[in-house]
């Protein structure tokens, strides 16, 4: 076996005391269990258990040949998706490729270039997208387990359109893959009717743990990164972190660290990175640990930060403000490439100590003084280290990191491998987007907007009061509305104002049968004094 990822809780174990510690290990044996023998919450989504080992060799090869395709046939390949179906797949492109690979010189790479689409609902980025593909020959990967999620279903719907423009319904087909689940959804039944290559999403399965299968890998392969090493990686990682024993397993460490601190108020975790290629790492891991823990009204709430960088933004916080936070630093023990800093011989700067170092030995002291600056400031550390950012150790990481989340998730007492959570900003963007079977939301969402807005527009006051234009002198403030009618000014509510040109109304009759000297019974006419 390679050389592992190397954890080190050292620099937070004073934050906890031991027989905190100590307590924790029953409970990582009864997840561990959990995990194993399926018999935890979630038990039907613990198919990347083992995947790394099982997974579809035929697929696989599939896949491999559909990249090469892609490489040979397009310059642009558009990956579409949101949350998991397309987080990990960018991560790896991230840290294992070039940090402007959709810049550089065709000569100088190894891919197209790889655009990743849908995770938004943006009419700038889509278009801003589609300026850049003019001339270009452009391949398509939409990625989606229920096939119905709105971001990446827009995105699919414009682009799917702008191919067929391009190269006509036949030869755009040739140019559209599908990744989704392997019997449902809307994107499996289009794959089947227009005959698109499509791969599998595995049942069993959740998006946040799907980089491994041909979710991210597809993306991967077209990329040129080394998906065998990738998937040997996390094989070696599975078998690594199979032992229960706390003591023995760095993957169970963590989870039982961030679950101690936690109890302890250490609600905010930070994964730093030295890197800015680790930057969309850290977005994955934020869907991994937040949709995976972030339930029941608990959860460490998963953040990141990119050092140096932030140092010099979200530093004085850290060290100084609230003291709610951890950080867990991803490290790279030895830089791909290193650079030495040179000597000025009028040494302005007066940096000429640093002549002749390494900027990898620079980054490092910064890092080293951060942390102690930052455990003394009261922020326990956590170090996860991989050894050199290879495909490798990257496939380690990220196994690391699914199987301490679903460990840590069984620790905390939720269910780590649902998001019901999410569906409920969904319900309201359908109910106000007027997707049929969402009427009666829809109302009562308008109303609820309408009673939260400061004020409407005069269009949307009458439509409101269901009365002519002409009637509103201002817009609504908090419910109330200030209306000119008849030469009379009235700031009063909608009932106010209902009722008031109902008296309007019988006041008309009351004149009216007045020149005609018979005055209506349902009119209540008040003595004067
Ligand atoms: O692959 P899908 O079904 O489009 O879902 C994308 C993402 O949306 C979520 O379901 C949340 O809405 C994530 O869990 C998932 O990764």
């Amino acid at each position: 076996m390679n050389q592992a990822i190397r954890f080190d809780y050292s620099n937070a174990r004073g934050f906890v005391r031991q027989h905190e510690w100590e307590q924790l290990a029953p409970a990582i044996g009864q997840a561990h269990e959990m995990l194993h023998k399926r018999t935890g919450p979630g038990r039907d989504y613990l198919g990347w258990v083992d995947w790394p080992n099982k997974y579809d060799r035929v697929e696989y090869e599939r896949i491999r040949q559909a990249a090469a395709r892609i490489q040979a046939d397009s310059d642009v390949l558009l990956v579409i998706g949101i949350g998991g179906s397309y987080l990990g797949a960018k991560a790896v492109l991230d840290v294992l490729g070039h940090s402007f690979y959709n810049l550089l010189p065709k000569s100088k790479r190894r891919s197209p270039e790889i655009y990743f689409v849908g995770n938004n609902i943006s009419p700038v980025y889509i278009s801003h997208l589609m300026d850049v593909l003019e001339g270009k020959d452009v391949s398509i990967n939409v990625i989606s387990k229920s096939g119905t999620t709105t971001e990446p279903a827009i995105a699919f719907r414009l682009l799917r359109n702008w191919l067929e423009n391009k190269y006509g319904r036949e030869q755009a087909k040739k140019r559209i893959y599908i990744t989704t689940d392997k019997a449902r959804g809307a994107l499996k039944k289009l794959a089947e009717d227009e005959g698109y290559e499509s791969f599998v999403i595995p049942d069993d399965i959740g998006g946040r743990f799907s980089v491994l299968t041909a979710v991210g890998l597809l993306p991967i392969a077209v990329s040129g990164a080394d998906m065998d090493a990738l998937m040997k990686g996390a094989q070696d990682a599975s078998e690594r972190y199979m032992v229960m024993d706390l003591a023995e397993n760095p993957c169970y460490q963590y989870a039982a660290i961030r679950n101690a601190l936690y109890r302890k108020g250490k609600t905010v975790e930070l994964l730093v990175s030295y890197e800015p290629q680790f930057r969309f790492f850290a977005e994955w891991w934020k869907q991994l640990f937040g949709e995976s823990e972030g339930k029941d009204g608990k959860g460490i709430f998963p953040a990141a930060a990119e050092f140096s960088t932030d140092l010099h933004s979200l530093g004085q916080y850290i060290q100084d403000g609230m003291r709610h936070l951890f950080e867990t630093v991803v490290t790279v023990n030895k830089p791909a490439i290193d650079v030495t800093v040179e000597e000025d011989p009028l040494d302005v700067d007066g940096l000429n100590f640093l002549s002749g170092k390494r900027m990898g030995f620079v980054n490092k002291k910064a890092f080293e003084g951060t942390v102690l600056a930052h455990v003394d400031g009261g922020v326990p550390n956590l170090l996860v280290e991989m050894p050199e950012a290879t495909a490798y150790h990257l496939g380690a990481l990220i196994y690391f990191f699914e199987k301490a989340c679903g460990i840590s998730g069984y620790l905390l007492g939720v269910n780590p491998f649902d998001q019901p959570g999410v569906e409920a900003y969904k319900a309201n963007m359908f109910a106000l987007l007027g997707k049929p079977g969402f009427e009666q939301q829809k109302a009562e969402l308008e109303a609820r907007l309408r009673d939260n807005k400061t004020y409407l527009t005069v269009e949307e006051t009458a439509a409101y009061l269901e009365l002519p234009e002409t009637f509103i002198l201002e817009k609504i403030h908090q419910g109330k509305i200030r209306a000119l009618h008849d030469g009379y000014e009235y700031v009063i509510n909608k009932e106010q104002f209902n009722h008031h040109m109902e008296e309007m109304r019988k006041l008309r009759e009351f004149e009216e049968a007045a020149r005609h000297e018979t005055v209506p019974e349902s009119y209540d006419v008040k003595d004067e004094d």
